[in-house]
């Protein structure tokens, strides 16, 4: 295997990493950020689990390093050539700037191995851990989610599922359990399995992509915790004592109404996806049906919970 290392502008990098991979056969694509650890180091936040953005608006980093995988030298050479000759409709060069910093050879792996490597156990609570199928499950842990990745965002190690897990843990009560919970946004599941770990009965998960709701349905199944409606946001349906949604700032926004209105009275409503600078603004959206206060902080996330009265 061999690598080809680019140099490109924020505004490349979408066109580039298509490029690449649909006509040029790269195996796969990587963006970096070229000034990680310095000090024009630029974060990105953008949809939890997602490829790093800005990318929604912008695909990359201001200078961005793209690593591109080819089977032999002369596919990554070829590549190169027909990359800096590419000229956009009006004939001038679509990727001016560029920069081809090289090829770079890429030792054998146990690809399989690799990946796996990079899944280790998610410690949520002391006893309470997501586990990858492959893996042992740590000693002392009772509580355990077995969870491979899949096409669903939630594997447990983005801060934001993390605090949602953390607060089903704490505030789950084994002697009274929940006897219905809602998790708006399901992706795999996480947290609609993390409330059945934990005692709840009459869960619902609901997702507008159809491939989450699959994932659910097939991880919650795999840690034998049984669902009861699993779809569309329409399967939402009357009073919940938990509400959980880790979503993004704006979806959450607007989903306010909604939301709020699925809180049984003296019910809660957990959220994450937000930043610190986002809080003011979701406490105000929310604030017609109840005072959401923080919950918990990590790697600049914050979770939001609130009661109804
Ligand atoms: C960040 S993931 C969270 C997944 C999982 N609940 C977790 O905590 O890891 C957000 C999920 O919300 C879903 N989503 C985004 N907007 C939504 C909306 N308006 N209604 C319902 N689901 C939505 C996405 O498809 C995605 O699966």
């Amino acid at each position: 295997m061999i690598e080809l290392v680019l140099l490109a502008r924020a505004d490349q990098v979408d066109a580039l990493s298509d490029a690449l991979t649909d006509e040029l056969d790269a195996l796969a694509v990587t963006v970096e950020d070229a000034d990680a650890d310095t000090p024009d180091e630029a974060p990105i936040f953008g949809e939890p689990g997602m490829p790093a953005t800005l990318s929604s608006q912008i695909g990359g980093w201001q200078r961005s390093i793209v690593k591109a995988l080819f089977t032999d030298e002369d596919a990554a050479t070829e590549a190169a050539t027909l990359l800096l000759a590419q000229d956009d409709d009006s004939g001038a060069t679509l990727f001016d700037d560029l920069h081809i910093h090289g090829l770079q050879p890429v030792a054998d792996q146990d690809w399989v191995r690799l990946t796996q490597s990079q899944f280790e156990p998610v410690l949520i609570t002391s006893d309470f851990w997501i586990v990858p199928s492959w893996h042992k499950a740590p000693e002392g842990a009772t509580r355990v989610m077995r969870l491979d990745p899949g096409l669903a965002f939630g594997t447990g190690t983005h801060p934001t599922t993390r605090m949602c897990l953390r607060w089903i843990a704490r505030h789950a009560d084994l002697s009274a359990p929940w006897p219905r919970v809602l998790d708006y946004g399901c992706g795999s599941g996480i947290l609609a399995i993390g409330a059945g770990l934990h005692g709840a009965t009459g869960i619902d998960a609901v997702d507008i992509d159809p491939a989450a709701v699959e994932s659910s349905r097939a991880n919650a199944a795999a840690n034998g915790v049984s669902l009861n409606r699993v779809g569309l946001p329409d399967q939402a349906e009357g009073l919940y004592p938990v509400v959980l949604a880790n979503i993004l700032a704006a979806p959450l926004k607007l989903l306010a109404p909604l939301l709020s209105q699925h809180v049984a009275p003296g019910g809660s409503l957990v959220m994450a996806g937000l930043l610190e600078r986002q809080i003011e603004d979701l406490q105000a959206a929310y604030a017609p049906w109840l005072a959401l206060e923080v919950a918990d902080r990590e790697e600049g996330w914050v979770l939001l919970s609130g009661r109804r009265p």
